[in-house]
């Protein structure tokens, strides 16, 4: 870690600790390794707030990177609790413009030319300003209305750095922190560098759109802009102009709301059941309604892709939901996700059962989609079964999806226009007759699969099924002897190395082979390096192994 980035660690743990998060950096021996002593007080309104609502504040304070780290996680229910997702939801990232000649210099770096020769004209107000790029409109050559998202220069830089610090911290974590799981913090860090880079790769956004543009070719009702290849790059993209009012702000008639609905659910159940392409992000700044009742989409650097098997069973959880199938709920999310050990599966299925009891009283129509979903991720969280990230992003997106329907066509039943769908999605795959019954039999065929057996043997061969069966034997000495043998062949080795260099100076000395004047260089070397791989085998005698680990989950139940 270069000089730059300590300082960026040292910033982040004050901002952490204003935060009041202290403790947690405390805890990890961050503190102690910046060499700092004195005390950050925590802010008065960090005293006030909700621990979800500090590490929003937190991500906030501490600037565009991890402002996207928190909408990532944002779109990830299976992995934080719902306040945190409805508190990180709510980051934003508008910034101040970045002034035009930097959008010219980006254009003119990206794009190899000056703007004149690539744009008749380009308005100086941008129509939106994030942290990663700016939104203007334009003109081109040949008289066309475009705009042109302009990355932030130094951008890619800045975000590069920061995951060299976020990286760096992630594995810190793992050393201190007690819990360990399927979520790993250098995973997440991982998963968070190849998501920021495909939205900071516009060429990927580019592609993105074009395949939106294939799919939804016949569906006249739904616009997707298309693409100015040659006046677009990794970062500088450039697409036609839509001319439309925000769906959040336009004034519409009740027949309207009425039409509009069903084209944006129809547009959805395509894009999920057929194209097994999705608009991650369809909140409704990026939808916009033309004339004629027809809708544009906007903003392509998040979507999500489902594969077949996916599709179907994302089919048969909607149906088992439908019906109020714990059991088959449970088996469905446990065979698609990943859990770190054996989950509790029959205690999954009775929360998954209170749960559905509680949402599925009366009518379909009725069910309060958005509070189901979450209350399932959460249940997810609490059996540590980790949920595909595409599927996270799925109910991510459907909860935003079913919000706008809501305040669009309140009336509307969305799963009684959701069947048709289902059907002919499964209709594909199993025998027409098997469906004649209705879709309720073919569910009931898995079903009673699942409830034949005890929950126990069906699990190993939901396991054996889905290649999370393992045997492990474990004793919790051998941990500990384990950590021990690993920490002596390491003193050992350090050891070893220290004697090898002790015998080596002796030799420089007496055989003297490097001699800068009447100095022995290579013995001068040897001392320096003796000294040092002893220092390192005293500094493991005395520290090693005394690190204390610190657990995050109790931390946060002694804050609630
Ligand atoms: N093709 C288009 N036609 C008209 N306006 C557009 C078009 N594309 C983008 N805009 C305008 O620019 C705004 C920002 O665009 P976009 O969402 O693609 O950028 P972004 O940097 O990803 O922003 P954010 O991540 O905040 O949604 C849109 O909300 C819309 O007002």
């Amino acid at each position: 870690m270069i000089l730059q980035d300590l300082n960026r660690v040292r910033q982040i743990a004050v901002i952490a600790a204003k935060h009041g998060f202290g403790e947690l950096t405390d805890g990890a021996g961050l503190w102690r390794m910046l060499g700092r002593k004195e005390k950050v007080e925590v802010s008065p309104e960090a005293q006030r707030a909700s621990t979800a609502r500090r590490f929003r504040m937190l991500l906030s304070d501490l600037g565009p990177t991890f402002v996207k780290l928190g909408q990532i996680l944002s779109t990830r229910g299976d992995l934080l609790p719902a306040e945190y997702i409805e508190e990180l939801a709510m980051l934003q990232d508008q910034v101040d413009p970045i002034p035009l000649e930097q959008v010219y210099a980006q254009i003119r770096e990206s794009l190899g030319r000056d703007v004149p020769e690539l744009f008749a004209k380009i308005e100086p107000v941008p129509l939106a300003a994030a942290s990663i790029a700016q939104v203007h409109r334009a003109v081109t050559l040949t008289g066309d209305e475009v705009v042109v998202k302009v990355q932030r220069p130094g951008i890619s830089e800045r975000i590069d750095s920061d995951l060299t610090v976020l990286r760096s911290l992630a594995r810190l974590l793992e050393a201190v922190v007690e819990e360990t799981g399927v979520y790993t913090p250098t995973g997440i860090i991982d998963e968070f560098d190849r998501a920021i880079h495909e939205e900071l790769d516009f060429i990927n956004e580019a592609s993105n759109i074009r395949a939106f543009l294939a799919n939804h070719a016949e569906r006249p009702y739904l616009k997707i802009p298309r693409v100015y290849e040659e006046l677009s790059s990794r970062r500088v993209l450039t697409l036609e102009f839509i001319s439309g009012v925000k769906i959040s702000q336009a004034q519409l008639e009740q027949a309207d709301r009425e039409v509009l609905a069903r084209h944006l659910l129809d547009g959805s159940f395509r894009q999920l059941f057929e194209d097994g392409l999705f608009h991650g992000d369809p909140h409704p700044g990026n939808l916009l309604v033309l004339e004629g009742n027809r809708l544009a989409l906007l903003d392509f650097g998040v979507v999500g892709r489902l594969t077949k098997p996916m599709q179907e069973t994302l089919v048969m959880l909607c149906l088992a939901v439908a019906l109020k199938d714990s059991d088959s709920v449970a088996r469905l999310l446990y065979r698609v996700g990943v859990a770190d050990s054996r989950a509790n599966l029959a205690g999954f299925r009775n929360d998954i059962e209170a749960i559905l009891g509680q949402h599925l009283p009366t009518t379909l129509g009725e069910v309060d989609a958005q509070t189901l979903v979450r209350d399932l991720l959460d249940l997810a969280v609490k059996y540590r079964i980790r949920i595909p990230k595409e599927y996270a992003l799925l109910s991510r997106a459907s909860i935003s999806m079913e919000g706008m329907l809501r305040s669009l066509y309140p009336e509307m039943n969305i799963l009684e226009v959701a069947l048709p769908y289902a059907k002919e999605l499964l209709a594909g795959r199993y025998d027409p007759s098997q469906l004649q019954g209705g879709l309720m039999r073919t569910l009931l065929r898995f079903q009673s699969l699942a409830t034949d057996l005890p929950t126990q043997l069906s699990q190993i061969l939901l396991d054996l099924e889905s290649g999370k069966f393992s045997v492990t034997v474990r004793a919790e000495q051998f941990d500990r002897l384990n950590e021990n043998l690993r920490s002596a062949a390491v003193i050992a080795f350090v050891g070893l190395c220290a004697c090898g260099f002790i015998v080596g100076t002796f030799i420089a000395f007496a055989q003297k082979p490097w001699m800068y004047g009447n100095t022995p260089v290579l013995g001068i070397i040897g001392v320096a390096m003796s000294a040092a791989f002893f220092g390192a085998v005293f500094t493991w005698y005395l520290f090693g192994g005394r690190i204390r680990k610190v657990s995050v989950s109790r931390w946060l139940k002694k804050r609630k």
